[in-house]
């Protein structure tokens, strides 16, 4: 059982769990591709890629053409990528369903919110102030606030702190292996929500505890309240 007010604060990762952001992250992806002389990639094969950050992105895209990349073309590569996706981050981006109700719910029982997402920070208040979900946020952490990207914790301590809370008293909710892997190094309780990025079941991540939908979270913290564990997989 945990004490009356836990949890101090809840974390959202933005990717496949607050957003479905993969049709403009294709789109932008396929652009830069088109302007190196490579054929596109379906949008199927794209959401898969997604999660890792931008670098991980560019370099499976790579590898699912069978194209070597050196690091220098990595580079340019994936400045031209995030220019291009800055562009066009919110065209075909839509929510995932009940995010607008779940914040505005924990925001009014006045629990502090924030996102941790490998997505680079610009683009990634792009999309948040699109959907009015930026003023709803203690802090925003994106992929280049300078710790390593998830499934190192550093992005997520990094969030941690600002809002002044022990990590052990924030959950993390997410939608990949990822996402659960840097909650676990940093020590906060993770849910994994299904319907993202990733070919897995949230049971499978291997989460605290795993919800079909978004607006099964708070029953779920609930319950990690209340001391009860991970379902038995
Ligand atoms: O890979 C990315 O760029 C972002 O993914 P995330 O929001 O799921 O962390
Ligand atoms: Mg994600």
């Amino acid at each position: 059982m945990k004490p009356a007010g836990w949890p101090r604060a809840v974390l959202f990762d933005l990717d496949g769990t607050l957003v479905d952001s993969a049709p403009d992250i294709a789109e932008a992806l396929n652009e830069t591709l088109e302007s190196y002389g490579h054929p596109p990639l379906t949008l199927e094969a794209v959401t898969k890629m997604v999660g890792r950050g931008v670098d991980v992105l560019v370099e499976r895209a790579y590898g699912a053409l069978g194209l070597e990349i050196d690091p220098a073309t990595r580079e340019r590569v994936v400045d031209r990528y995030v220019k291009l996706y800055e562009a066009r981050a919110t065209q075909s981006t839509v929510l995932m369903a009940g995010v607008s109700d779940l914040l505005r719910d924990l925001k009014e029982k006045g629990v502090p919110l924030g996102v941790v997402t490998n997505k680079p920070g610009e683009a990634t208040r792009a999309v948040l102030d699109h959907f009015r979900l930026g003023e709803l946020m203690a802090v925003v952490v994106g992929g280049d606030a300078g710790p390593a990207l998830k499934p190192e914790p550093g992005l997520l301590l990094h969030a941690c702190e600002a809002l002044g809370f022990a990590p052990s008293d924030v959950v993390f909710v997410g939608d990949s292996e990822n996402d659960v892997l840097a909650a676990r190094a940093a020590g906060m309780p993770i849910v994994a929500v299904a319907g993202g990025y990733t070919e897995l079941t949230p049971e499978a991540l291997g989460a605290d505890a795993a919800i079909e939908r978004l607006d099964e979270l708070p029953a779920a913290i609930l319950a990690l309240a209340e001391g009860e564990g991970a379902p038995e997989v």
